[in-house]
């Protein structure tokens, strides 16, 4: 029945791709390792163009590579329900912003969008300024030109801006120098990935016998418990304020904006507080998604500039111009602003290597979308990843050319979508690119950055990981040698 039902959804769509076989469907085609999924998929677009159908025993997929699709899917008001791979997160972010579906994800969204207002956002410049000088710091100590692997000492920079900017607590986890929360996320986004890419792993009863469940179970305690704590900790700074409203002025002294972790703890919906279950899942999700994705776009940036000298130099002269005879000093809010070569590099870094490489929504009626007759329960994937690198969207797309996002030639403005588009984009965007900034910039002014010859292995994780992690040498600019 569930083949005749496969077969008859395929006769009515005008969608290609592999036959499916009875059962499994696709699924025998996607047993690969993680580290050959993003190569998997691109074999697909090669044969069948930049729309294509797949399927996981029953459950349809339909995966694009093309902005004239991503548009229609991305930028619609009513295809806001998240793919079936979503799930996979339930245990781990519940009905957080990023999961949620529907009234709550509206109501949320709407609710939280304050929280990211500029003008509280200029106001974490010094936690970002702090610990980019920390991870300067540490570099430092190791930068005689060997490769350093720059993921888990940049994660640990990014979980402490995140936890002190919006969540107002302190974790030290650069301090602590051997994070055990880290960790347990990269478990949870390895084994969440698995679920999602390996058909059989998604059936929760072929899960639970997996060892992968004990393993999620042990990561989940701790990543749970440590969002206990970040609340707690909050909530008695509050109280020890006497805070028990949002009425008023905030801490940095801006009326009625109050940051994301007082929002949830003291602001009422519907008349009523959130309640502590929600708040936990809205902590999980933003302490997850405001570290992980930044440590992504971060290493990228730092690989792609050492690959790059003669980028890397232009980039030392913007920050030469800003900060002149007082390299060491941090930057101000409104020289962020200045640091365009700085921006353009960013964009470049995510385009060749967008922090989330794939996202996903389910048709909940049948619809057409861009041109697409997609049937209700069918999952759609924006491969931003291949899309990013398609010749027809961006020329030359294996080659790093930050100036290509300063001329008329990007005019679609769904053809680089790192951080999404539409009533579902990216909600943390400008405090990522503020985050980066500044943390690239501590960088660049400190170092020379040199290509170590090795090459990362992608892995499509929920964020883009290197399975021999992202490697770059460094050594300190000094007055001789910080001109070339
Ligand atoms: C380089 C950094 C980042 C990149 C590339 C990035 C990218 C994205 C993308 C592509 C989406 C859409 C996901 C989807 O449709 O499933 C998204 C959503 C989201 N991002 Fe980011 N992100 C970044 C940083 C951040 C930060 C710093 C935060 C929070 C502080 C954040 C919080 C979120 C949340 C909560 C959502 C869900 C929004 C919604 O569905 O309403 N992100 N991000």
């Amino acid at each position: 029945v569930s083949w005749w039902s496969m077969l008859n959804r395929i006769c009515k769509s005008n969608v290609p791709g592999p036959f499916p076989l009875p059962i499994i469907g696709n699924a025998h085609q996607f047993v690969v390792r993680s580290t050959e999924f993003l190569g998997l998929l691109k074999s697909f677009t090669d044969k069948y163009g930049d729309v294509f159908r797949v399927h996981f025993f029953s459950y349809p997929y339909v995966l694009i590579s093309h902005p004239k699709y991503a548009e229609a899917l991305v930028s619609s008001a009513d295809l806001i329900t998240k793919g079936r791979s979503y799930s996979f997160l339930k245990a781990w972010l519940g009905e957080g912003l990023l999961t949620a579906s529907g009234p709550r994800w509206r109501l949320h969204r709407k609710f939280l969008t304050p929280a990211f207002h500029f003008n509280i956002l200029q106001n974490f410049l010094p936690v970002f300024c702090k610990n980019s000088e920390i991870l300067r710091d540490k570099i430092r100590r190791l930068a005689d030109g060997q490769p350093i692997d720059l993921f888990p000492i940049t994660a640990l920079a990014a979980l402490d801006n995140v936890a002190e900017s919006i969540m107002g607590v302190s974790v030290n986890a650069q301090q602590n120098s051997e994070s055990e929360y880290v960790r347990a996320i990269e478990t949870l986004s390895q084994i969440t990935t698995l679920r999602m890419q390996i058909p059989l792993l998604g059936e929760d009863f072929v899960f639970n016998l997996t060892p992968y469940k004990k393993k999620q179970d042990i990561a989940l305690e701790l990543v749970h418990g440590q969002t206990k704590k970040v609340i707690e900790a909050r909530r008695c700074e509050l109280e020890k304020n006497n805070k028990t409203n949002i009425s008023g002025t905030n801490e940095y002294g801006i009326k009625n904006k109050h940051a994301f972790l007082d929002l949830l703890l003291l602001a009422e919906i519907d008349g009523k507080l959130i309640d502590e279950q929600s708040v936990r899942e809205e902590v999980d999700t933003f302490m997850f998604e405001g570290h992980d994705t930044t440590t992504s776009g971060i290493v990228y940036t730092l690989f792609c500039l050492s690959k790059h000298p003669d980028i890397q130099e232009k980039l030392y002269e913007e920050q030469l111009t800003i900060f002149g005879e007082e390299m060491d000093r941090t930057p101000a809010y409104n020289e962020l602003a200045q640091m365009k070569v700085l921006e353009l590099v960013i964009k470049e870094s995510l385009r060749m290597y967008p922090s989330v490489p794939l996202i996903e929504r389910l048709i909940t009626k049948d619809a057409e979308v861009g041109g697409l007759k997609l049937s209700k329960g069918t999952s759609v994937v924006l491969n931003i990843f291949q899309m990013h690198r398609n010749p027809e969207v961006f020329e030359k797309p294996l080659e790093f050319i930050p100036e290509r996002f300063d001329s008329l030639e990007h005019k679609n403005p769904f053809s680089w979508l790192a951080f999404s588009a539409g009533p579902r984009n990216c909600i943390g965007q400008k405090f990522a690119m503020m985050e980066i900034k500044v943390t690239l910039s501590t960088i660049v002014r400190s170092f020379k950055l040199v290509p170590v010859d090795i090459e990362p292995i992608l892995c499509a994780d929920l964020i883009l990981r290197s399975q021999n992690g992202v490697k770059v040498g460094f050594l300190p600019r000094t007055q001789s040698n910080s001109k070339t």
